[in-house]
């Protein structure tokens, strides 16, 4: 795999199954407050509340017959553009975004992230870090994970092959996490720290492949 600019191959995670890349300060802290100026500056419509958490979907909704593909709004498209210079999409660029809202003690269940996005998951993300969770998907309860991974605010994480296809990743619903050797990209220098999680906001940045211009009638 070939990037333009940055080599990703050195932010591989090689103790996970493959393939995750983890790329920390992707952003900068002025780029981390002007997303979330951005972020929260939205119409209130456009948020949808679920029961564990509240999101923003851009781009257009996927669907299996085709997506009616939105412009997205410059402040997005240039993370969009600056993901695809990594190389990670290869020939396509990413076309679709999913923003998350947790508050400190919601998470999101494991779960797979389906046929409809071409396989690579990139996610930035802003105001906390949280711990992603992969299991096999008949045994997803807690104490059973295949790994975790420390995700940082303002990092950059990238899923491809097994980690997408073949576990499920999700986030338990906790407050605050415990450091340990069980995240395999953290934390030797600081074994069972706990870090109090805040509010995250994700962007869940995806390419998907079926799109149409016209409206599905049903
Ligand atoms: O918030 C995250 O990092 C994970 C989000 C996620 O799994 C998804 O949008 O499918
Ligand atoms: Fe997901």
């Amino acid at each position: 795999m070939t990037g333009n600019n940055v080599n990703v191959e050195k932010y591989v995670i090689k103790k996970a199954p493959p393939t995750v890349y983890y790329i920390p300060d992707f952003i900068t802290r002025e780029e981390e407050s002007h997303l979330l100026n951005k972020i929260y500056s939205v119409p209130k419509p456009k948020w949808t509340q679920l029961s564990n958490r509240k999101l923003q979907n851009w781009g257009g909704i996927p669907h299996p017959k085709g997506m009616i593909a939105e412009k997205l709004p410059e402040w997005l498209d240039t993370y969009l553009e600056r993901i695809n210079q990594l190389g990670v999409f290869e020939s396509v660029k990413p076309n679709h975004v999913l923003i998350n809202e947790y508050l400190a003690g919601q998470g999101i269940m494991p779960h797979f992230d389906g046929p409809l996005y071409y396989p690579t998951i990139s996610t930035i993300s802003c105001g906390s870090h949280t711990i992603l969770n992969f299991y096999e998907p008949d045994r997803t309860s807690e104490g059973s994970e295949v790994c975790s991974i420390f995700v940082d605010a303002r990092s950059l994480l990238i899923l491809q092959d097994d980690m997408y296809e073949k576990y499920v990743h999700g986030i338990s619903s906790k407050t605050d996490d415990t450091l340990s050797s069980d995240i395999l990209n953290c934390c030797s220098s600081s074994p069972n720290q706990m870090l109090n999680r805040s509010t995250r906001v994700s962007l869940t940045i995806r390419h998907v492949p079926k799109t149409t211009k016209f409206t599905i009638k049903t």
